[in-house]
């Protein structure tokens, strides 16, 4: 019997390299394989939490460069924590901040110690260490903190992408020394290593070394094409203990998610369904669908007739078209509303598929939906 006081990961069914399961926390289980919705500013962006919940959602993602940023570490502190500032009472995982300090930030710079970097928001100078970023994801409340890393974007030279994974390394083991030991919360490690096969493979196994309660596939869906995504999954998986959750982070497409949960990823988290659900594109069982797009204007039909999300079942395409076209808040709201419910349809499809041993058929049977609506 796992102490429900901590995190335990247990596999119920695998099918080839994939794997249906559950995390267990205190906070409440985890399903998986697991798509996590980003919430950046304590929110997902156009969504009630009691929705996010309702669509099949165990767990979102906070982001400790925004957060940290506005409103501030000890102010979420002083506040209570990001659970009950958002009103989720489900696991949170947090990423670390130094991919966003790299994505987002003026001025930014690594070193030994560290991140340099200027807000975004108001141009202040800020400095995170590993030890500072785990400091605030548990001011935060964050239940799964992740390593402060280096991610390198691709394409890139090998001698950037080594010295980048050895730092990130480095950062690992002090950021696991910063966690200590917290029952009912994880910090994992991420693997990094760029589109390098043995550098990924040295990343895997000294993190397995350190032996973290799950790992993460960092340093893929920067620019790379999917097959060298895929191919740097299948030469790191093996080298993780299978007896841990493997999260892949910031990915993905539909297609993604179906082809890494074939390789045996667990978790995902990605901006894919409520940015373009912002943008007026709506993500289907027949596919990815502009609504923006003129030939919707007098199509009464639904997104998708058989849904159970109210957005894909009860609004017609002509009236998303109309509210996309107008720029109406309420077409991002239920745009959003869909995508998300579409993508945790698409797990639950696959954690079924998988229990039965069919993960292979329901990806025919999906690919085949979306070609049929094109055709
Ligand atoms: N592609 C990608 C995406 C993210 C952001 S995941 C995320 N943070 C907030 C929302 N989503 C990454 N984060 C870290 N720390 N390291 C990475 O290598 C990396 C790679």
């Amino acid at each position: 019997m796992t102490d429900p006081l901590d995190f335990s990961f247990t596999v119920s069914a695998t099918d080839g390299q994939a794997r249906t399961g559950h995390i267990a926390m205190p906070r409440g289980n985890i399903r998986t394989p697991a798509f996590m919705p980003v919430g950046t500013a304590a929110t997902v962006k156009a969504m009630y939490p009691e929705q996010v919940r309702d669509l099949g959602a165990d767990v979102v993602l906070g982001n400790t460069y925004h957060l940290m940023l506005r409103p501030g570490a000890e102010r979420m502190a002083r506040l209570g924590g990001l659970h009950r500032f958002m009103r989720w009472d489900g696991p949170i995982l947090t990423d670390s901040g130094g991919f966003q300090v790299m994505s987002l930030s003026a001025l930014r710079k690594i070193d030994e110690e560290g991140v340099t970097f200027r807000s975004h928001i108001d141009g202040t100078a800020h400095r995170m260490s590993p030890e500072r970023s785990i400091e605030i994801q548990g001011l935060l409340g964050s239940d799964i903190q992740m390593q402060l890393d280096e991610c390198v974007r691709l394409p890139a030279e090998r001698p950037e992408i080594e010295k980048a994974m050895h730092l990130s390394l480095r950062w690992a083991e002090r950021c696991r020394v910063a966690f200590g030991e917290q029952p009912g919360k994880a910090m994992f490690g991420i693997v990094q290593g760029g589109d390098v096969p043995e550098l990924r493979v040295e990343s895997a196994r000294a993190l397995t070394d350190l032996g973290l309660k799950g790992y993460a596939i960092g340093g893929l869906a920067v620019g790379e094409p999917q097959a060298v995504m895929l191919a740097m999954i299948e030469t790191v998986e093996p080298h993780l203990p299978s007896t841990k959750p493997r999260y892949l982070m910031g990915v993905g497409t539909p297609d993604d998610l179906m082809q890494s949960v074939m390789r045996g990823i667990d978790m995902f988290d990605c901006v894919m369904p409520t940015r373009a659900g912002r943008h007026g594109l709506a993500y289907t069982r027949h596919g990815r669908i502009n609504l923006r797009n003129a030939r919707h204007a007098e199509d009464t039909r639904p997104l998708d007739e058989a849904s159970d999300c109210p957005a894909a079942r009860d609004y017609s395409r002509a009236y998303l078209h109309h509210l996309v076209r107008s720029d109406e808040i309420l077409g991002m709201m239920l745009l959003t509303w869909n995508n998300l419910a579409y993508y945790q349809a698409l797990m639950a499809g696959m954690r079924a598929a998988i229990a039965a041993g069919r993960l292979a058929d329901f990806v025919a049977e999906t690919k085949d939906g979306w070609a049929r609506a094109e055709a």
